[in-house]
């Protein structure tokens, strides 16, 4: 395949004879050999050969050619006025774009019109508004890896840094983390349009997921001291925002790289580089994010997520907050009950909320804007905008005025009122400028005298001029004569052929037309320079005014995203507040010893349902719930509901229940059934393995655990074993909160031997209906079962499968059938003892001393549950099986886990599966 960037292959055989505008693309494409170089030529952006070839197809855009001595080039233009949206297509198309611009007058080059690259586009160093979307982030990150000579691997300091950049508004995050793999969680979070991977980086962003653009970049700029100095342009002292040398590598590349990307000019609008340690956050790693739909459905008809459900906000800003909120909830009870404090006070005072949202309307996307001004390229309208925003500042601080919590008010405080920047801006710049700022009209009269004085001219000479047709008219008594001006002759005065007679001797001729001659006079010469000289030293003294008043405001950009900061955070809790009016949403009570919660109800499912069933949720006696039912009773929605319950309650939020009492959880686990992944077959049960490897070696009992169909990618047998096993795991060694969806009924008999784990069950009510199930929800009249989604204690006592698939349209012959096979294995399960796959089985199986899955443990902690008492049949052959289980054990012991991969793992539990059934 040939390179669609780079010199074209085509133009290198005749590189020297090329002519000098083609030769010039040619060292335009090696200089910058990444990216695709959109060469101006008049009014276009031209593309040669390859790169031609690629953007006629991208951009769906005509393929042209273009001759020199040396051949004929293919040739595709973009329209330079359009640009923006074609920059996005390619773009999205994976490509970094680099814009060659004609750096001078065509008009006044003697020879070839000089070109140079003026702008890089990629996709997170994006600024033109065009190309983001309002109220979002575009992040450019960087992640660096501690040089390995210098520190010791071992130990616990953060070897591994992610750094973030929006360079369109100028937020800079850092932080890092000992273990690549938690490194690589954060990066996840900040989801990245484009990654710049440091040189020694022993992160892999290829893991992630979404489609970010990794790049390298020159390996210099992440050496320490460069990266110090670097750093050093933005902070006065570097040491003290970065926490270890990972950090300052990543940050300071990536503000090199950032750098880079504009025009290798100082970001002075990135002024505030803050820097957070990840334990500081609820967790949420990429599985939990896509399972639980905070940003991103996962079903097919790209349904609402969580985010959509709350995202009431009036502004960008605050749009921009609650997905950063939502992305990194809290763990610190202080931190959580002051917004919740927040949320309830706004919750019960409507007209304050009102206010609020009404004014925060009026707030335009100041972090965007005052990065425009900083980097120089905000125009009059821009400023105005900003002008308009901060205005509402006092309006907000009113609506505040009797505010009562400590955040509100501290909120209220930190308001600056800007009257400074308001007043300037509001002397300086008209109240409805152009678009452009070169041409005059920016300025607002009585801001500079000079200025006036030159309008003033202007304006008269322009009164004298209209008023010289009907003095002239008088003077000459012509009736017809006019005055006019074109480009090329200036100010004249056109007589008609008929009356050339009457013209006076002071008249002279400027230009003669087929039925008219046109003249002027001195005095007309005279007042047309005046006016002309005045106009042009008057837009040139305005432009040069704008920079002025531009440059001042851009002083106060520090200040000015302060106050944005306090914006945001403000319409984030009215939000919440609102939200939580709207949708009968309630306060949790956090600090609590395990979950409690009555009236349950799922967020976004709630939203999409004639009516919800809400269920409540008890796991403080028994912190493990396995949660029986058929399918679509509604187990995964209710396990969901649970882990949103508790990510809202720790953003902030107040909840979907009719109360809630929880404990503050350090991580939120997520493994979703099988048939949720896109993934098929042998990988899908990989993938679930190595998610439930992550859970049971992470896990903590501050931890929210949801699992939903553990073990169902491989057979019943070892399925089943699993389940119990990484059940017996989580009760015994873990500890943590789990909820966990099973079809296997035969695990239900945990509970029986472990006190703490519970079985819950959807209830369904199945052929002779009873009366209230016409009320039922997705109820179904043609089918024998009656979905009540209903959770009660217990255990499931059947799995409904064939129902369910009767009703999904499977023909009946096979319904009919698959009954036959059911009614046989469970006749055959009567007759045989602990079959794994019996339904509804009354006797508990047995629970699995010694076994092979206890080496999920992490730290070897299945031995400690050996002295439990082993079923009678064990105990019969238990003297042949003893050398086995030795074997086992010290293979089991032998197990470097934190440098097991999971298909390791995988194939060593076959192995011990297969000497155990020796
Ligand atoms: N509490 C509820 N109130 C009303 N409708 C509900 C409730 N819970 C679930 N549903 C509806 O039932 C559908 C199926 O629910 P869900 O996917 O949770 O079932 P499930 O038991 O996990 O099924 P499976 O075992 O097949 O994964 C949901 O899409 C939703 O429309």
């Amino acid at each position: 395949m040939t390179a669609v960037t780079g010199p074209p292959a085509k133009m290198r055989a005749n590189r020297e004879d090329l002519t000098p505008m083609l030769s010039q693309y040619y060292d335009l494409c090696a200089a910058y050999d990444e990216f695709l170089v959109l060469f101006q030529v008049g009014d276009f952006y031209e593309t040669f050969c390859e790169a031609a070839e690629e953007t006629a197809r991208i951009l769906e855009l005509t393929l042209t050619q273009r001759e020199d001595s040396t051949g004929t080039y293919p040739m595709t233009g973009i329209p330079i006025d359009n640009a923006a949206s074609y920059v996005d297509t390619l773009l999205d198309a994976g490509y970094r774009v680099a814009i060659a611009d004609q750096v001078e007058d065509a008009s006044e080059a003697s020879g070839l019109v000089d070109r140079a690259v003026t702008q890089i586009v990629t996709p997170g160093t994006v600024v033109d508004d065009e190309l983001l979307s309002p109220g979002s982030t575009n992040y450019v990150a960087c992640v660096a890896s501690a040089d390995s000579t210098d520190s010791d691997e071992s130990d616990d300091s953060a070897h591994h840094a992610v750094a973030a950049v929006d360079v369109s508004t100028g937020e800079c995050l850092v932080t890092s983390a000992a273990d690549p793999e938690r490194a690589l969680e954060e990066l996840q979070r900040v989801a990245p349009a484009e990654i710049v991977v440091g040189p020694n980086a022993r992160v892999d962003p290829a893991a992630l997921d979404g489609d970010a653009m990794r790049t390298e970049f020159d390996p210099d700029v992440f050496a320490s001291s460069a990266a110090r100095s670097t750093l050093k342009k933005y902070v006065p002292r570097p040491d003290a925002v970065v926490g270890n040398d990972a950090e300052l590598r990543a940050v300071g590349a990536l503000l090199a790289y950032a750098e880079y990307t504009q025009g290798d000019e100082t970001l002075d609008y990135v002024s505030r580089i803050q820097r957070y340690d990840p334990r500081d956050g609820l967790r949420l790693d990429a599985t939990a994010l896509r399972s639980l739909e905070l940003f991103e459905s996962q079903g097919p008809s790209n349904g609402p997520t969580l985010f959509d459900v709350l995202d009431d906000t009036a502004c960008a800003l605050g749009r921009r907050r609650l997905q950063q909120w939502l992305r990194r909830p809290l763990v610190d009870r202080e931190r959580i009950d002051a917004r919740l404090d927040a949320v309830d006070e706004l919750t019960s005072r409507s007209l304050v909320r009102e206010d609020l949202h009404d004014h925060l309307r009026d707030v335009y996307d100041v972090e965007r804007l005052v990065a425009r001004v900083s980097r120089g390229r905000a125009n009059a309208r821009d400023l105005r905008s900003l002008k308009a925003t901060l205005d509402v500042v006092p309006d907000v601080k009113d609506a505040l005025e009797d505010a009562d919590c400590d955040r509100l008010l501290s909120l209220r405080d930190s308001l600056d009122e800007l009257d400074d920047v308001r007043d300037l801006i509001g002397r300086a710049i008209a109240s409805d400028p152009p678009m452009e700022i070169t041409e005059g009209g920016v300025i607002e009269e009585g801001f500079d005298a000079e200025l006036d004085d030159l309008r003033a001219t202007e304006r008269e000479g322009r009164q004298w001029v209209a008023d010289l047709e009907s003095s002239e008219r008088e003077r000459t008594g012509i009736d017809s004569l006019s005055v006019g001006h074109n480009q090329v002759h200036g100010y004249y005065i056109e007589v008609t052929n008929a009356n050339l007679d009457s013209v006076p001797d002071d008249y002279t001729r400027r230009q003669t037309l087929k039925n008219s001659e046109r003249f002027y006079t001195p005095e007309l010469k005279r007042r047309e320079d005046e006016i002309f000289g005045a106009s042009e030293r008057a837009d040139a003294l305005e432009y040069e005014l704008f920079r002025e008043v531009r440059g001042d405001v851009g002083e106060e950009s520090e200040r000015i995203q302060s106050v944005a900061d306090a914006l945001a955070t403000i319409d984030v809790l009215t939000t919440l507040a609102s939200v939580a009016v709207e949708n009968d949403y309630t306060r949790p009570e956090l600090g609590a010893d395990g979950i409690a919660i009555d009236g349950g109800r799922h967020p976004v499912v709630e939203r999409q349902q004639d009516s919800f069933v809400p269920n409540p949720t008890d796991l403080t006696e028994s912190r493990l719930a396995l949660v029986t039912g058929p399918n679509m009773s509604g187990k995964s929605t209710y396990m969901r509901q649970v882990a949103l319950i508790v990510v809202l309650a720790q953003v902030g939020s107040f909840v979907p229940a009719n109360a809630a009492r929880l404990p503050v959880v350090d991580r939120v686990f997520t493994r979703v059934g099988a048939s949720d992944d896109i993934a098929g077959g042998q990988s899908t049960f990989m993938r679930e393995m190595s998610e439930l490897t992550t859970i049971l070696h992470h896990a903590t009992e501050n931890s929210l655990v949801l699992l939903d169909e553990v073990g169902r990618g491989t057979s019943t047998t070892d399925g089943l074993a699993i389940a119990r096993a990484t059940t017996e795991f989580l009760h015994d060694e873990v500890g943590a909160t789990t909820l966990f969806a099973t079809h296997y009924h035969e695990l239900t008999a945990v509970a029986d031997d472990l006190p703490g784990v519970q079985n819950l069950h959807f209830t369904v009510e199945r052929g002779d209906r009873s009366d209230d199930e016409s009320n039922t929800p997705n109820g179904d009249a043609d089918s024998d079962v009656t979905f009540l989604h209903r959770v009660a204690e217990g255990a499931s006592s059947s799995s409904y499968g064939v129902e369910v698939a009767r009703m999904a349209g499977v023909p009946s012959s096979v319904v009919a059938r698959s009954e036959e096979l059911v009614a046989d294995s469970q006749s055959g399960d009567e007759s045989g003892a602990n079959s794994a796959t019996a339904n509804d089985s009354e006797t508990p199986p047995p629970r699995p001393e010694n076994a092979s899955l206890a080496s999920f443990s992490a730290n070897g902690h299945s031995a400690e549950r050996t002295d439990e008492t082993p079923i009678a049949a064990e105990q019969q052959s238990a003297d042949s099986t003893d050398d086995h289980l030795r074997d086992v054990a010290e293979t089991l012991r032998s197990v470097d886990v934190a440098t097991t991969t999971p298909l390791e793992a995988l194939t060593l539990l076959n192995d011990l599966q297969r000497t155990l059934d020796e």
